[in-house]
């Protein structure tokens, strides 16, 4: 039987065939173009770290195939402005309707309810889902490397910076972290989840950061030394270029802790804040230390 995400990417492609015959590509494109200008995702991370305080990306979702429903009482507006005040760098929105119940209109009404950059959460596999982002909002891509080639990464990536918009590629092991290495965004995510079978842990970041330091992609000039010399991976590689993001299963300030003790300091958390009554009080509570 076919895993979680292999039934998520089945849907997804039947989902897009299914837009493009109700909203063909060039209407898409026109409606991208005619979208509120991008937010400045990466300079929002940029600006917490140089500040010297934690990045966070705080998740809006209701609902994912791990944990089930995780917020009844879901209002994306209310919760954008709680994760502004809290201090959070960016906002990243589920929009997948079936698997995490969320919506392109969750995004919208997020973004309009604060001034803050916001990433569109969901499985991109084909070009049209990346101008649909930008038509709804979006300032910033998700790529799971665990779902496309290495050639379709980069046509995507190269759609959405053509927008206007940042890209989080996001990788889970050895192998796939050296794929996103060939991509030019800054932003690195490691998922601590493995997205087949759920499990979490921690280490997933900590085992890969290393590698970090020593894959430079080839349009970037090389790390200034290599090994433990090698620039900081939190936040000041390869000319300040790449931005690690540890994502999933940060939920006390101990994980918390942890991270930046290994230099760390940029984070997508959502689970812990979503459970609880005001989330940005939860952000700022959990990165108080
Ligand atoms: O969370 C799931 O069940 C899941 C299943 C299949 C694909 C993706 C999934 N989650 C996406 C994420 O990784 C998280 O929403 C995100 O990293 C925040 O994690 P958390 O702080 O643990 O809610």
């Amino acid at each position: 039987m076919s895993d979680i995400l292999d039934q998520i990417l089945a849907v997804k492609r039947e989902e897009v065939a299914a837009a493009r015959r109700a909203e063909p590509l060039e209407a898409m494109r026109e409606a991208a173009e005619l979208a509120p200008p991008p937010r400045d995702f990466v300079g929002a991370i940029r600006a917490k770290l140089a500040a010297g305080q934690p990045a966070v990306i705080a998740e809006i979702k209701k609902a994912s195939p791990s944990k089930g429903v995780i917020r009844p009482d879901f209002k994306p507006a209310e919760i954008a402005q709680s994760y502004e005040q809290g201090g959070a760098a960016c906002l990243s929105v589920l929009t997948d309707r079936q698997f995490f119940q969320g919506a392109p209109d969750y995004l919208r009404e997020a973004r309009d309810a604060c001034t803050l950059p916001v990433l569109r959460k969901d499985f991109i596999i084909d070009p049209y889902q990346v101008y649909e982002a930008r038509a709804m909002g979006a300032d910033c891509i998700l790529l799971i490397v665990a779902a496309l080639s290495l050639p379709q990464m980069q046509e995507l990536e190269d759609l959405a910076m053509q927008l206007g918009m940042a890209v989080l590629v996001e990788s889970h092991d050895a192998a796939e972290l050296e794929q996103a290495l060939q991509l030019q965004t800054p932003l690195i995510g490691i998922n601590n989840r493995n997205l087949r079978s759920f499990e979490v842990s921690l280490k997933t970041t900590l085992d890969l950061l290393p590698r970090i330091h020593t894959s430079p992609p080839p349009s970037l000039p090389h790390p200034v030394g290599e090994g433990p010399d090698a620039l900081p991976a939190s936040g000041e590689g390869w000319g300040g270029e790449r931005i690690v993001i540890t994502e999933s299963g940060i939920l006390a300030p101990t994980d918390v802790a942890l991270m930046r003790q290994n230099g760390v300091n940029s984070f997508l958390v959502g689970e812990a804040f979503m459970r609880a009554a005001e989330p940005g009080e939860a952000l700022a509570r959990l990165f108080a230390g």
